[in-house]
């Protein structure tokens, strides 16, 4: 099937990127979020990246004008309709999707791809409650989706090889690579990211250092381009506790115990960069480690 118009449910930082990536690669975007406020900021950043990518000559323009001309945006879930590749990227929640794909069922024609961005959910359990288990996929891209080169696959168990295959052309055709990954928690990047994440948590937690000291070490010894505490503001914490928890219920094994002092940063709403404040205070000019 050929797909044009690309749907995206919750502009957040993964949504306003999958728009903003769809409509550089040609597609027509419609991009919709409960909150009118998280459309227009994502549209502002959108346009504020394309800008950047003009300075820096990766586009020019016509092209930056003719992209942003491409992405509408509605906070009405069911104008979504007409797309034939939906991308959910709301919160990462399971009764949130769940109810989103409840509500976009009845709108959409036949042929419409589902797909999730999730970043753990189980894509068997999500497409099991749907009426096209086998035309529903995890399209899992890295955040920030303009400059992160990969995408992971992800099949449910019945998802078909034309919707694979119609998700990997999409991939082809926003300049990225794709990895597959069967259907199991967190997947594959997260499978292995986050436990360091959380295990650069407990380091926090049990004292061996502080939000400095760990962040350095990681990015000097260990060449990572962020460090792990810096990394876990980047994602959002809630983002990191909810896939810590899906690896801990999902694999039952003590080893994904999610760190208590994540879970209270959470708790107090610090959930990092989004809320300005986590690991590290972001309200001033420079972030400073908040222990
Ligand atoms: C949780 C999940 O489910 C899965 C995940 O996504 S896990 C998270 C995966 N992502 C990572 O691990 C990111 C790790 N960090 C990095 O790679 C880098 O720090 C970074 C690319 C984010 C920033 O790089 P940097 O060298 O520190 O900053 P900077 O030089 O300002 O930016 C590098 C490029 O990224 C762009 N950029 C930075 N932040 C951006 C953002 N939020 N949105 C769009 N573009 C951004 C810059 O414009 C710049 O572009 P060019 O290469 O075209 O010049
Ligand atoms: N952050 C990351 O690094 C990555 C995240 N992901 C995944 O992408 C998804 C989104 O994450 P992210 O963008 O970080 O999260 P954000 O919190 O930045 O954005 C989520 C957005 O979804 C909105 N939303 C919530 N419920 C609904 C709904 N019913 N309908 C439409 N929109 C809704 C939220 O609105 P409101 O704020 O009003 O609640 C918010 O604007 C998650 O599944 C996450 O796991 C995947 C890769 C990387």
């Amino acid at each position: 099937m050929t797909i044009e118009k690309v749907g995206v449910v919750g502009a957040g930082q993964m949504g306003n990127g999958i728009a903003h990536v769809s409509a550089l690669a040609g597609y027509t975007v419609m991009m919709t979020d409960i909150s009118q406020d998280a459309l227009d900021s994502a549209i502002a950043l959108i346009d504020k990246n394309m800008t950047r990518q003009v300075s820096k000559g990766a586009i020019s323009e016509d092209e930056k004008a003719a992209a942003l001309a491409r992405i509408a945006c509605t906070t009405t879930l069911t104008d979504l309709g007409p797309c034939d590749l939906i991308i959910e990227a709301a919160t990462e929640r399971e009764t949130v999707k769940q109810a989103i794909f409840d509500e976009l069922l009845p709108h959409i024609h036949e042929n419409t791809i589902l797909a999730s961005n999730t970043s753990s959910i189980s894509i068997t359990r999500l497409a099991s409650r749907t009426d096209r288990p086998e035309k529903f996929i995890g399209f899992h891209f890295m955040n920030p989706v303009p400059i992160m080169q990969l995408v992971e696959l992800i099949r449910g168990i019945a998802t078909d090889d034309a919707t694979f295959n119609a998700c990997q052309e999409v991939v082809d055709r926003l300049g990225k690579t794709s990895a597959t990954s069967e259907d199991f928690p967190a997947f594959i990047v997260n499978r292995i990211l986050m436990p360091m994440i959380n295990e650069a948590v407990y380091a926090l937690y049990e004292g061996v250092g502080n939000v400095s000291s760990i962040d350095t070490s990681m990015k000097l010894g260990a060449n990572h381009p962020m460090g792990p505490l810096e990394l876990a503001d980047f994602i959002g914490l809630d983002t990191c506790l909810a896939i810590m928890n899906v690896l801990h219920d999902g694999l039952a094994d003590t080893k994904y115990r999610p760190c208590p002092l994540l879970t209270k940063y959470v708790e107090a709403g610090w959930l990092g960069r989004k809320t300005k404040r986590g690991f590290y205070d972001y309200r001033g000019e420079t972030p400073v480690p908040t222990r």
